[in-house]
């Protein structure tokens, strides 16, 4: 049975204080409950430590941004997967348009890193999406298939097993512009479909696939209605306790 997850994703925001209150002011609202899905807070790397220690970390997982796609050594300025690891986290987000747009992340840096992210114990949060000239050329269906292809379809299926996958199309990200539940749902179906003729039936429905893009408190409980909907990937919502609890709650 795959698990419903809402993760949230600060990006480049909440100094370490900041980051610190959030979290522990999350960990005190979901105190005492059990959400109907499992919660995620992926915080700046150099929050990452300082979060994990400060909550329940059985309740609320931790992930990384990215890592780098090499195992140790002379990278200035990198975090490697293993480091992550050690600071308590057990996500990681990868392939992020941003990080893709932004820092040049091609199919076969991401290949390193998503290996090295299973080697680590990590669980990937594997991003993927088209722009929007893609989707109104209707190219959104090969252009995410493309996108798999390249990387995660590429593990052998014990590791797949271990993946997370987010669709968040471009177009609809910090935009305020959601998908439609029917374009989410389409999308996350047909991504579906093709785990299923590449892995199997089973791996297929036990693979949790989450919407990401202005998912908010107002519209996450018909996103997450949809039967290939298995939760969220939340950008600007997870930097509020009361709205990225209430779309916890949604579930
Ligand atoms: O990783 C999260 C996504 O990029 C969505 O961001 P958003 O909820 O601010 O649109």
């Amino acid at each position: 049975m795959r698990k419903n997850i809402v993760a949230g994703n600060w990006k480049m925001n909440k100094t370490l204080q900041e980051g610190l209150a959030l979290a522990t002011e999350l960990n005190k609202a979901l105190a005492g409950s059990t959400p109907n899905c499992d919660v995620v807070i992926g915080t700046p790397a150099i929050h990452l430590a300082s979060v994990a220690a400060a909550i329940d970390t059985t309740k609320i997982g931790v992930a990384a941004q990215n890592c780098a796609n090499k195992e140790s050594g002379a990278y200035t300025g990198e975090i490697s997967a293993a480091m992550v690891k050690s600071t308590g986290a057990n996500y990681v987000i990868l392939g992020h348009s941003e990080r893709r747009e932004y820092y040049g992340e091609t199919s076969a840096i991401l290949n390193d890193k998503v290996a090295l992210a299973l080697a680590n114990g990590l669980t990937p949060i594997y991003c993927c999406g088209e722009a929007l000239e893609v989707r109104n050329a209707n190219g959104q269906n090969a252009y995410v298939k493309n996108q798999l292809e390249e990387t995660i379809f590429n593990l052998s299926a014990d590791d797949f097993k271990k993946i997370v996958i987010a669709y968040e199309p471009i177009w609809a990200i910090g935009t305020g512009v959601t998908a439609s539940t029917e374009q989410a749902q389409d999308m996350l179906a047909f991504i579906r479909t093709i785990i299923a003729e590449k892995y199997g039936k089973e791996i297929a429905e036990n693979t949790s696939i989450l919407y990401g893009g202005s998912c908010n408190a107002k519209n996450a409980g018909e996103l997450f209605a949809q039967p290939d909907i298995d939760g969220g990937l939340i950008g600007g919502a997870s930097l509020k306790v009361e709205d990225f609890k209430a779309i916890i709650d949604a579930f």
